[in-house]
């Protein structure tokens, strides 16, 4: 199995670049597992004190289960991938079943700061794109999709997004194999990434 680990900060266009790469091939060959889908279960808290929460920071993610995850998949076992709700700021009831694939891609903003799901990954990319254009994307999607208004997503961006940025994704640019600059939609490095899976999986 190939593993690939894709961050970069949020409103990078890490899940647009994640579906262009994967858009070719047949879903039996390459997965997707979010980190989005393991943020921790805030079930003991009421919306609005999960609404208070950091959600930039690396305590927010439950990584000893994306770990356990991501050896089950290497050892070829299925796992149920807990599926994330951003208008609740909860997991769901849900689970989605996923088998292992001949590739893996990983997204997420925190990825890359944890050594242990580092050493999973047999390629690192980081994609880049300008602190401006990421809030302007962040700003439509979470009011379009994701039921955010302007002062919500300003003030987190404010108070938690910017700063953990700076302290924890911004940093693990420099564990990156590959950096995909992406404040315009870049095909060129798409094709890269697909060329390197047609390779592992041809
Ligand atoms: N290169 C790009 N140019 C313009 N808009 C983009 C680009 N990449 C992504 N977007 C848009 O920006 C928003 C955030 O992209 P998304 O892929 O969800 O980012 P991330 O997963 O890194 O948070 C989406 O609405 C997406 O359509
Ligand atoms: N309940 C939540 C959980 C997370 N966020 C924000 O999501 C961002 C990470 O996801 P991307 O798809 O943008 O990479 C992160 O910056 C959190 O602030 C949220 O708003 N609400």
């Amino acid at each position: 199995m190939l593993i690939i680990g894709i961050a970069g900060g949020t409103g990078c266009g890490k899940t647009t670049v994640v579906n262009q790469i994967i858009n070719e091939f047949p879903n039996e060959e390459v997965g997707v597992i979010s980190q989005d889908s393991y943020y921790n279960d805030l079930s003991h808290l009421t919306y609005e004190e999960r609404s208070q929460i950091n959600f930039d920071h690396p305590r927010a993610i439950d990584f000893d289960l994306l770990v356990s995850h991501l050896k089950s998949l290497k050892e070829g076992l299925p796992i149920h991938q807990p599926v994330y709700s951003f208008v609740k700021h909860n997991r769901t009831e849900d689970t989605i079943l996923s088998h292992p694939r001949k590739v893996m891609i990983v997204e997420g903003i925190l990825i890359m700061t944890q050594p242990e799901i580092r050493e999973l990954f047999d390629i690192k990319i980081f994609v880049h794109a300008d602190s401006d254009e990421r809030l302007i994307r962040r700003l439509k999607r979470d009011i379009n999709e994701r039921g955010r208004d302007l002062e919500e997503v300003l003030n987190r961006y404010q108070h938690t997004l910017k700063p953990m940025h700076d302290q924890f994704i911004e940093p693990t640019k420099e564990f990156a194999d590959i950096i995909i600059p992406n404040n315009k939609y870049n095909t060129v490095a798409v094709d890269i990434v697909r060329t390197i899976i047609n390779d592992k999986i041809g």
